[in-house]
């Protein structure tokens, strides 16, 4: 769906790039997370693909078309959300909704969308009377009205409670079911684990990982098992390596003989890998 190849972007008032020389791919139908510390550079990105920034260095595809030469009807094909929603709070949701609506050739089908995010009984309230969940939610309809190829998404949970970050996160999977591509920013790192096919690690302006989070977990995880037991009452716990495993007598021995209370494997985070990859802890604004 898009092909970056060596990006390379300085804001005109910059003098040191901000983004310095990335490639990556993004497959149609593939929900790619985007990820990296404050200031890595992701909104930067994302600001390119969605045309809002130019003079960039390097080259992008969309859909085999080099993204420089694509006209307005790029926009029809793609929904964005970005962080902080912007509407008219003095008109209602459904004026909102009509008044983008208008923007677009094609439309989705607002009313069922509206009642799957849970907007609907709430639609002919002034925006300036939504909480910012529903604000955040309304944002989700608006990128999806002109049932976009691709999805656009910048911290789409951030601030959402758990059912309706839950709510959000299964409208993004069926939209991918149902063929869509997804590029998506967040801090939750929960959220990117159960949604994202591949992720991108950014980094000061520059790509450290590229991969599946399965993937990662196994790279950067320890290859280790690591068994708890009960002896007289106490839990204890024993690791060992997961090479060669059914043939190691200790494991062997401790599994046959033992009171065993839980086996893992020693997988790690995305949270974990986060923090190795940028150097970075995750800051969790709001
Ligand atoms: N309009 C601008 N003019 C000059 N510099 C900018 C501009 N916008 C962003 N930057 C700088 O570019 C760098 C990357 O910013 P960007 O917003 O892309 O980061 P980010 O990874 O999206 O961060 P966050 O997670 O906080 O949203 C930062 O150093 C930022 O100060």
């Amino acid at each position: 769906m898009f092909s970056v190849k060596d990006l390379r972007f300085t804001y005109p008032k910059n003098d040191l790039p901000t983004i310095k020389g990335i490639s990556f791919d993004i497959q149609k139908g593939e929900i790619f997370g985007f990820l990296g510390p404050s200031g890595a550079g992701k909104s930067t990105t994302q600001k390119i693909l969605i045309k809002l920034l130019d003079r960039y260095e390097g080259a992008i595809y969309y859909d085999g078309k080099s993204l420089q030469e694509l006209d307005q009807s790029f926009f029809e094909n793609i929904g964005v959300s970005f962080e902080m929603p912007i509407h008219f709070s003095k008109l209602t949701a459904m004026e909102n909704i009509e008044f983008f609506k208008k923007l677009y050739k094609k439309n989705i089908d607002v009313e069922s969308l509206m009642k799957k995010v849970g907007l609907w009984e709430d639609r002919d309230k002034l925006v300036s009377e939504y909480s910012k969940g529903m604000k955040i939610r309304l944002n989700f309809v608006r990128a999806m009205l002109n049932d976009p190829e691709m999805l656009f998404l910048d911290e789409p949970t951030n601030g959402l409670d758990p059912a309706n970050a839950m709510i959000l996160k299964n409208l993004i999977k069926t939209y991918k079911q149902n063929g869509g591509t997804v590029f998506i920013t967040s801090h939750i790192m929960a959220d990117i684990d159960q949604l994202c096919d591949r992720v991108a690690f950014i980094v000061n302006g520059e790509i450290k990982e590229i991969d599946s989070p399965r993937n990662l977990k196994i790279k950067y995880g320890q290859r280790t098992i690591k068994v708890e037991y009960k002896e007289q009452g106490h839990t204890l716990s024993q690791s060992f390596p997961m090479d060669k495993i059914g043939q190691n007598e200790d494991f062997v021995k401790l599994i046959q003989t033992k009171d065993i209370e839980t086996i893992h494997s020693g997988e790690t985070t995305l949270e974990e890998i986060f923090i190795q990859v940028t150097g970075v802890g995750l800051s969790h604004e709001s």
